[in-house]
């Protein structure tokens, strides 16, 4: 499988945010998005995700069903987790796990990110680190080729950031794809950039912004 957009034009309340962006992830790559504030980091996450519809441009993942849309094969870990307040952990994921289509046993999910003890705890009682581990867990109770991770370290312990660098890379080395949106170094060993532009939060669109990835067979896994 190989991820690719090409050429994706993408304008948010009337205005440009991202032109002539292109890029293609291969499988078992994973690509960093960097950028200042506004770049439009987020926008290409969510556009990718199927969440904003782009001006122009394509979006493929390529080697798959063609019959299923590409939002299909992929999570979004946005800045919002997602945790419902009312209910508990593992209902939680369990929720999620049903809307996204998984059949990943959910107590090993939640042991696998350290939320095992609070299975029971409510969603509103989590702190923001325990809302992110909880939202790693359903990268795992339903298995999607494509992660897009929005600041994925952002409320991470350092416990946390070595969880999310072993995930990434049992995924990658599974053959899973990963286009991360990030002002931290993350790591991802063999991975690329793509730098949406130094001057993005003071002037127009993106420039045309183009990347290519080293073939799965150069890409190992993240160490912790
Ligand atoms: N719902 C919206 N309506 C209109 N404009 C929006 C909306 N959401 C974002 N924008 C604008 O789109 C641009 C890109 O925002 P985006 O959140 O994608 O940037 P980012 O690179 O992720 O920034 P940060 O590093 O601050 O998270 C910004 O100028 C922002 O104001």
């Amino acid at each position: 499988m190989r991820l690719v957009a090409e050429a994706l034009a993408v304008a948010r309340g009337g205005r440009p945010i991202l032109e002539g962006v292109s890029l293609a992830v291969p499988a078992g790559g994973a690509l960093a998005v960097v950028g200042p504030n506004g770049a439009g980091k987020s926008t290409l996450l969510r556009t990718l995700a199927g969440l904003i519809r782009p001006l122009s441009g394509a979006i493929r993942i390529e080697g798959d069903d063609p019959e299923i849309p590409p939002r299909e094969r992929m999570h979004l870990l946005g800045h919002l987790d997602a945790v419902k307040s009312a209910l508990s952990v593992e209902r939680n994921l369990a929720f999620a796990r049903d809307v996204l289509g998984g059949e990943g046993d959910l107590s090993e999910a939640l042991e696998r990110v350290g939320l095992g003890r609070i299975a029971d705890l409510p969603g509103a009682a989590l702190s923001a680190g325990q809302r992110r581990r909880l939202a790693l867990a359903r990268l795992i109770a339903a298995p999607r080729p494509v992660w897009l991770l929005d600041e994925p370290t952002a409320a991470l312990d350092a416990g946390g950031q070595a969880l999310l660098g072993r995930l990434v890379g049992e995924h990658r080395a599974r053959g899973g794809m990963v286009v991360a949106a990030t002002h931290a170094e993350l790591g991802f060993e063999g991975g690329a950039t793509l730098d949406l532009g130094a001057s993005a939060a003071r002037s127009g669109p993106r420039q045309s912004s183009t990347t290519t990835l080293p073939t799965a067979s150069t890409v190992t896994s993240l160490e912790p």
